[in-house]
């Protein structure tokens, strides 16, 4: 399958994910993805390295979604992804609570972590089932936070369901001096990754874009 078989009105293009960033992300960039959540649970998945964590998750949600697809003769192109920031070594998701959160921040103000976001694309296309994975990861340096603006920043709720404690495109954003790679690989999903992935599926980005698209 080349990329010009693919036409836009023919592609369905399926979120495996229930982050509204991610979701966002997506739409702002012309596209208008199917949410279809995993409920995938993520407890007690482990890996060697937080890379291979944030991979091994993100496949599991798009085999949970994929396995759930009733396909029709359009092509179907399925994302899931999973977010983690490698800090030390270790990987951290969701804090959850307030008191992680802020020992978290003690341990990141000032000083720099790996947000890693694991992206494992699948491609239906005439009886074909193609797959491709990628791990993109970002650098972020973080500003050095006193006590009381990690506590400020902990009592918004903000950073308690997002991975690494922080965002870079909400009320943390003030709190990221400067990241080395990718943007919206911070905010959950790498356009730019997900562009390479899928031309090499044979899908091109710009006929992914909605008739809609403002
Ligand atoms: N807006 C925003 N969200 C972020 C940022 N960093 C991490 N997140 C979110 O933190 C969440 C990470 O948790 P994940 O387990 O990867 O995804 P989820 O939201 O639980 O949804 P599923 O894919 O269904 O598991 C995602 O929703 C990310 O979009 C950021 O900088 N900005």
């Amino acid at each position: 399958m080349s990329a010009t078989d693919v036409v836009a009105d023919r592609v369905r293009l399926v979120l495996a994910s229930a982050s509204p960033a991610r979701l966002a992300t997506l739409r702002a960039a012309g596209l208008d993805p199917e949410v279809v959540v995993s409920g995938v649970d993520e407890s007690g998945v482990t890996a060697e390295q937080p890379a291979a964590l944030v991979a091994e998750l993100a496949r599991l949600k798009a085999e949970a979604v994929d396995a759930t697809l009733v396909l029709d003769d359009r092509v179907t192109v399925l994302v899931g992804c999973d977010s983690m920031l490698e800090l030390d070594g270790q990987a951290y998701g969701k804090p959850h609570d307030p008191a992680s959160a802020v020992e978290r921040w003690g341990r990141m103000r000032g000083r720099s972590g790996v947000l890693h976001t694991g992206h494992h694309v699948l491609v239906h296309a005439r009886g074909e089932r193609l797959v491709r994975a990628e791990v993109g990861s970002t650098t972020v340096h973080f500003a050095d936070l006193d006590d009381d603006e990690v506590a400020a920043y902990v009592a918004t709720g903000e950073p308690l369901e997002v991975a690494g404690s922080f965002t870079v495109d909400g009320l943390g954003g003030a709190f990221v001096e400067r990241i080395e790679g990718d943007h919206h690989n911070v905010v959950g999903i790498s356009l730019p990754l997900l562009r390479t992935v899928l031309r090499s599926l044979g899908v091109r980005w710009s006929d992914l874009w909605t008739t809609s698209t403002p």
